[in-house]
Order: structure tokens, then C-alpha cells, then sequence
């Protein structure tokens, strides 16, 4: 575990959740973000602010659950140096719509990362979610994948997603879920079905902001 990010208590939820389900460390700021962003009096060129900055605290803390290797540098004075730099061989992945909203952020940190996209499309009665659309680097297989989607509610959505994912040979321990919000019965629901993915949430709550893709990009 990271210093960034904690344990998921599951006993007050009374659910049950697995290690791989990660909570971003909270403190005053981020529940400031959570609440600005929950809030229905928000504007929306505020709502896409703070949700830019909470994206970026999610994506970095996302970006700490890969792999490193450590390594050995020269400084200007000529001193070796003992450090750590990424492993090669990571990618993106943004479910459409709400997913794309994250993909600035991963940009900021990582600049030319390849960033593959899924459409999912759900029923807005039944819940019931299908893939019209997916579109990978051709070597997924062989990379680590940085899934982001900000809202569960069910988990329907992202377990199309993963699905479409394992289709094209990307194995779950391979994938890290990158999430601002879920329901606890999404986290279960997805940490059940996939349980060598890992999750990282900024929040576990009953009810999920579902109006984030909306008042993100000011369409219906
Ligand atoms: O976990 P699920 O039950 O699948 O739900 C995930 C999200 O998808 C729906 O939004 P919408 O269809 O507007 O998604 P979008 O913003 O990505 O277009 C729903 O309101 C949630 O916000």
C-alpha cells in the first residue's frame, strides 16, 4: 500500500472488499472536491475544474500502482545516483463518454502514452450495457492498462469494459481501474467478477454522482 491511498474499511459498509480495492488517501481538499462536485448548485466551468483536479490527484495515485524498476543515474557532478523510473510498456484506456474526461490528466503525467477508447452503451431502465466500440493499441496484450471511467453506479459499464479488455488478451492482474466514485455494490460487484484487478476510488458511497458525463461536457 501506497502513502497515498488506504485501505478500504469494509466492515462499516458491510461489505466485503479485497485489497486490490484501493481508496485515495482523503483529507480536507479532496472531500472539498468531493463536495463541489456532488453539489447541484456547482456551475459547470466549476464542475469541470475541480473534477480536472481531482482527476489528476486520482491518476497519479492510479500511475504509483504500476510497476517500477530501480535504476542507477549520473548527476551533473558526477555522482551515481540510486533511483526508480517506470517500467516501459503501459497505455491508457477511457470508456466513453465520462471515461475521456480522465485522459487530459493521464496526458499531463505521462505525455505520449497511447490511449485506447471502449463506447459502452447502456440502457438508461434497465441498466443493461453493451460494447459498440473499441479501439486498442495493437500490442494491449503486452501492456499494462490504465482503465478510466469516473462513475460506478452498478458496475455494468466497466464490466463490459474489462470484458471487451480479456477479448483482446489483457489479463486482469494487467489492468488497473482508475474510478472518482462508486456505489459499494459496484465495488463489490466488479472486485467479485475481476479479482486480480486492481481499483483505485476516491470515494465508496450509496449513491453515485451520475450526472458527472452531463455536467462535464454540457451534453445530454
Ligand atoms: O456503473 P453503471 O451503472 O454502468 O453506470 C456508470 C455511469 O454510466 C451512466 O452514465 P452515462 O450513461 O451518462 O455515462 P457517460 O457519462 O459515460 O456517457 C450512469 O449514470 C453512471 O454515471
Amino acid at each position: 500500500m501506497s502513502a497515498q491511498c488506504e485501505k478500504v474499511n469494509s466492515t462499516s459498509q458491510a461489505f466485503e472488499f479485497s485489497s486490490k480495492l484501493k481508496l485515495l488517501r482523503s483529507n480536507d481538499q479532496v472531500r472539498e472536491l468531493q463536495t463541489i462536485l456532488r453539489d447541484k448548485n456547482t456551475s459547470r466551468t466549476d464542475f469541470k475544474f475541480y473534477a480536472d483536479r481531482l482527476i489528476r490527484l486520482v491518476i497519479e495515485e492510479s500511475l504509483n500502482q504500476l510497476p517500477f524498476d530501480s535504476c542507477m543515474i549520473m548527476t551533473p557532478t558526477g555522482n551515481y545516483y540510486k533511483g526508480t523510473k517506470y517500467q516501459r510498456g503501459n497505455c491508457g484506456v477511457s470508456i466513453v463518454r465520462s471515461g475521456e474526461a480522465m485522459e487530459q490528466g493521464l496526458r499531463d503525467c505521462c505525455r505520449s502514452i497511447r490511449i485506447g477508447k471502449i463506447l459502452v452503451e447502456s440502457d438508461s431502465d434497465t441498466h443493461e450495457a453493451r460494447v459498440v466500440y473499441a479501439k486498442f493499441p495493437h500490442d494491449i496484450a503486452d501492456r499494462k492498462v490504465l482503465l478510466m471511467y469516473p462513475i460506478m453506479s452498478t458496475g455494468n459499464t466497466v464490466i463490459k469494459a474489462v470484458n471487451v479488455l480479456k477479448e483482446h488478451r489483457v489479463t486482469e492482474d494487467n489492468i488497473i481501474l482508475s474510478n472518482l466514485f462508486t456505489t459499494p455494490i459496484a465495488a463489490q460487484t466488479i472486485t467479485t467478477a475481476f479479482p486480480l484487478m486492481t481499483i483505485l476510488t476516491s470515494e465508496l458511497y450509496h449513491i453515485a454522482p451520475n450526472h458527472f458525463g452531463q455536467k462535464y461536457f454540457g451534453t445530454d
